[in-house]
């Protein structure tokens, strides 16, 4: 996941952009960009790092315009070390076209090939938007060849994208002199929503968080398959564009990757994790009796809502027992295992005496590669716990994610081929509890019933889009591993009895 936004107003949008970046900051840390337009001319200014540190003052006095977009990125394809993936991208034909994207393609690697045989378009780097935005810029241009753009044009186009590009995308991209499009994959995977403001000015972005904290109102989300298209006198135009769409919203976002205060897809991210804590309870209550746990403590920050309603529902104390260093990012979105490891301590320290002697139960929103559970657990260990129980407000994480997550490898996940005891084993921990896949799914999709489902595939092995083959799971791994500078891939966890296929 990355964090997008795009901006059509009558008065300047780099603040607006800015702010709304800052906003999704939890969506990506690797890297920050921006452009904007003034007249047909765009301003970029891209880089590594955070949003604050990306963008001095100098860089913003230069993005002039009122019209633009910008991302936070979080890779999941290509290099997290290479400036040049940052985005926004950027190509000069047709008209010239700016795109950012949230997802990940699954057929990156064949397109590529295509569109330089094909296509006769050279893409420079190993990243799947470059790839995304040349497809977009080769249909805009069949559309519309010979003829100045009409709005029904940029919609075939985006009919003809999703014909050719496979895996989740959210995206928007500006047409310069044109306008801003916008859409989403047919299944909806990743998030995307429309708001306006008192001056009848559009904002499309990641979540409502954005749209609500930049002064614009939430209007709808964009709906799976559709693209919709502001001109840049501010009039919207929307069409579905995909033959069969349908709605699976990926879980994680509701787990892990959205903030609580945004609502995606009609779903109250906060109220999702509270009702993930209520299914959880029961789970716990089956496996460890309430009256042996002292002190319910959450695993700063996503789980706090689940934890929450969990110790409620147990009539258990809810206890803050770490504390969160408020300057070190999430660690899972570093890129990096030997990074992620050390931020851990750094990110979290105990509170001593809210373990001393005390049987406590520790609740984490997910466990992935473990990396987390396995020092928090020391820790409530050397603070002095008398008994360390573990909770985790999701199923196990058993399959690599090809939608946008950073878990392509089955051998990182801890969970991939171990039964709940040999995870327990790894992690630490004298009971580990984990979340029923179907009571997730049921817990956070009883919020939306419209909904068709959800990608869950990293929790069940089911692909939604149902054209993701095992030979795009080996190339999607190996353009990722051995990409992260600094990681010890084969010392990932010390795994005692280690199960992988
Ligand atoms: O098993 P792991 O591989 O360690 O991954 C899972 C952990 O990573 C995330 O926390 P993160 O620090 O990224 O963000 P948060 O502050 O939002 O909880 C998540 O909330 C879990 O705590
Ligand atoms: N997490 C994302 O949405 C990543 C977008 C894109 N696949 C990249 O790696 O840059
Ligand atoms: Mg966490």
């Amino acid at each position: 996941m990355c964090g997008i936004v795009g901006v059509v107003h009558n008065a300047p949008v780099n603040q607006l952009i800015y702010d709304a970046l800052l906003l999704l900051q939890h969506r990506g840390q690797d890297a920050a960009g921006i452009v904007t337009q003034l007249d047909r001319k765009f301003f970029m200014h891209k880089a590594k790092g955070m949003v604050r540190d990306v963008f001095r003052t100098r860089n913003m006095r230069a993005l002039p315009g009122h019209t633009g977009l910008g991302q936070v990125r979080y890779p999941t394809a290509g290099n997290a070390f290479s400036e040049e993936e940052a985005q926004p991208f950027y190509v000069n034909a047709p008209f010239g076209l700016v795109l950012v994207h949230n997802g990940n393609l699954t057929n990156a690697h064949a397109l590529k090939h295509e569109l330089f045989q094909t296509d006769h378009r050279h893409i420079n780097t190993e990243s799947d938007s470059e790839v995304l935005l040349n497809v977009v810029a080769h249909e805009i241009e069949k559309s519309t060849r010979g003829v100045p753009l009409q709005v029904d044009d940029v919609f075939k186009a985006v009919r003809a994208v999703h014909k050719r590009i496979k895996g989740s995308y959210a995206v928007i991209s500006l047409i310069a002199g044109h306008g801003l499009l916008a859409f989403r994959d047919p299944f909806g995977i990743r998030p995307l929503c429309i708001g306006r403001n008192a001056e009848g000015a559009f904002m499309v972005a990641s979540e409502s968080v954005a749209l609500e904290g930049a002064g614009f109102v939430f209007e709808r989300d964009v709906a799976p398959g559709e693209a919709v298209f502001v001109t840049l006198d501010g009039q919207l135009h929307s069409q579905q564009c995909a033959d069969a769409p349908q709605h699976y919203p990926c879980v994680f976002e509701f787990v892990y990757l959205a903030r609580p205060d945004s609502v995606l897809d009609g779903i109250s991210v906060y109220q999702a994790r509270l009702n993930m804590g209520e299914t959880l309870a029961k789970r716990v209550i089956s496996t460890v009796p309430p009256n042996e746990i002292d002190v319910v403590i959450p695993i700063p920050e996503s789980s706090r809502p689940s934890a929450m309603q969990l110790a409620q529902l147990l009539g258990i104390p809810y206890r803050e027992g770490f504390v969160k260093n408020r300057y070190v990012g999430r660690t899972f979105i570093m890129p990096g295992q030997a990074v992620r490891k050390k931020s851990v301590r750094q990110k979290l320290n105990v509170i001593g005496s809210e373990f001393k002697g005390r049987n406590v139960l520790l609740v984490d929103d997910s466990i992935v590669r473990g990396t987390t559970s396995k020092e928090i657990v020391q820790m409530a260990r050397d603070a002095g716990a008398r008994k360390v129980y573990m909770a985790s407000a999701a199923p196990p994480v058993r399959y690599p994610n090809v939608y946008g997550i950073d878990m392509p490898t089955k051998s990182e996940l801890v969970a991939h081929g171990r039964t709940v005891d040999e995870i327990r084993q790894i992690i630490g921990c004298d009971a580990l509890i984990y979340q029923d896949v179907d009571a997730m799914k049921k817990a956070i999709g009883s919020l939306n019933p419209t909904l068709a489902g959800f990608d869950a595939s990293c929790f069940d092995g089911v692909y939604v889009t149902g054209d993701v083959t095992s030979d795009d799971i080996v190339r999607l791994n190996e353009k990722r591993v051995g990409t992260e500078e600094g990681d010890d891939d084969t010392s990932r966890l010390a795994l005692p009895n280690s199960q992988e296929g």
